[in-house]
């Protein structure tokens, strides 16, 4: 969990510092003000170097400084840990953890699991299929030791495939070598993606019953194999057309979250306002899996106040006022976010945000 995060020319932020509390965090400021950004700066530590906003990452940098640095301490369990980022516009030139120099801000990314409510969350409903993928991969980066080795042996497996089957002189041999090779990886990464999906489902039926019991949500991972075909048969019989096409179509990479309700594909069907609810759910349903794993997820909600309704905020603060993790929710004012925070507001830490300044306004211990 977040202990402190410090910013220095970060957006609108000249300097800035925050120190949110274990549970649930609220921070008030007017439009513009800089709350999306304070959660996009820790977003961008837990999640290796992304946005969620979109837009180029060069921005992040305050326009006419040279780089934005951040920095954040990070408790796991008994132990403390203290991250360091550089980035000027043209990328990170400076990383560090704990004093010393990791290989990549991803792979400092285990230590501060990290996840994201916003407008955007919907297109995890209505979005391509390689954000569900990853949205899944995610949970179980944190959660299943096993799977990033595996992760990254089918990666090399495919960047081989793929460069072979785009080369001109094609060794047959070579390629039914990196065909077991993926076969064999993708194989163990559907048999965790599928054991994932099963509990990850059972949660996120919980919170919709909360959320929205009139949706009867579903999903079902589909690897695109035929019935009783193996990976191995598969890349075998596309393997003609994998070669005219110069890449890989069956595989860890081409499997799809399928998200229905009622038994039609959700986005063919709902609304905008239901996919966000299917959407918030989906990332709601994390949290009790990767506090299962004994950690603490880092939940940041952008603008609560516009994204739901009344009664929808009301029992989503209910919710995120239980449970092992940290939340931090950006709002207009108090008032935006309803009755609601009257009850759970009391044992909230409250921060202020001012033209790029932050100031606790809270006075908890
Ligand atoms: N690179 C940058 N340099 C300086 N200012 C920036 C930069 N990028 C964004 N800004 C400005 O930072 C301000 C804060 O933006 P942010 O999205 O964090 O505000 P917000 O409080 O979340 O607003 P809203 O409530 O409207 O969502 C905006 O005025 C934006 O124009």
């Amino acid at each position: 969990m977040l202990t402190d995060l410090r910013l220095t020319d970060f957006r609108n932020y000249r300097e800035a510092e925050l120190a949110p509390a274990p549970g649930l965090n609220l921070i008030f400021g007017d439009n513009g003000s800089g709350k999306t950004s304070l959660l996009e700066a820790i977003y961008f530590i837990g999640s290796g170097g992304r946005s969620f906003r979109g837009g180029r990452l060069s921005r992040l940098v305050r326009d006419g400084a040279p780089a934005a640095t951040l920095f954040a301490r990070v408790a796991q369990g008994e132990l403390e840990h203290r991250l360091g980022v550089r980035r000027s516009p043209s990328g990170i030139d400076s990383l560090k953890l704990n004093g010393a120099t990791p290989g990549a801000l991803s792979d400092v990314a285990a230590l501060l699991p990290v996840l994201a409510l916003h407008p955007q969350s919907v297109e995890l409903v209505f979005g391509a299929s390689a954000l569900r993928r990853r949205f899944v991969d995610w949970g179980m980066f944190h959660v299943e030791h096993s799977f990033l080795p595996a992760w990254k042996e089918a990666n090399t497996a495919l960047k081989h495939r793929n460069a072979l089957l785009r080369s001109r002189r094609i060794s047959p041999r070579e390629l039914t070598y990196w065909d077991q090779k993926l076969a064999a990886t993708s194989g163990s990464i559907e048999g965790l993606r599928s054991g994932y999906l099963q509990r990850l489902k059972a949660e996120w039926k919980a919170v919709l019953a909360l959320l929205a019991p009139e949706l009867k949500g579903d999903l079902t991972l589909q690897t695109g194999l035929r019935d009783g075909e193996s990976y191995l048969d598969a890349l075998t019989r596309t393997r003609e057309d994998d070669l005219r096409r110069g890449f890989t179509q069956t595989g860890f990479h081409r499997s799809e979250l399928k998200i229905t309700v009622g038994g039609t594909l959700a986005r063919d069907r709902i609304s905008r306002g239901q996919a966000k609810v299917l959407a918030y759910g989906l990332v709601l349903a994390q949290l009790p899996l990767i506090a299962a794993a004994g950690k603490v997820c880092t939940l940041l909600v952008d603008d609560l106040g516009s994204e739901l309704d009344q009664d929808h905020r009301a029992t989503l603060l209910a919710f995120l006022a239980r449970g092992a993790h940290q939340t931090l929710i950006t709002a207009v004012d108090r008032e935006q976010l309803g009755p609601a925070v009257v009850e759970t507001g009391e044992a909230a830490r409250m921060f202020h945000v001012e033209h790029g300044r932050v100031r606790r306004i809270s006075d908890d211990p």
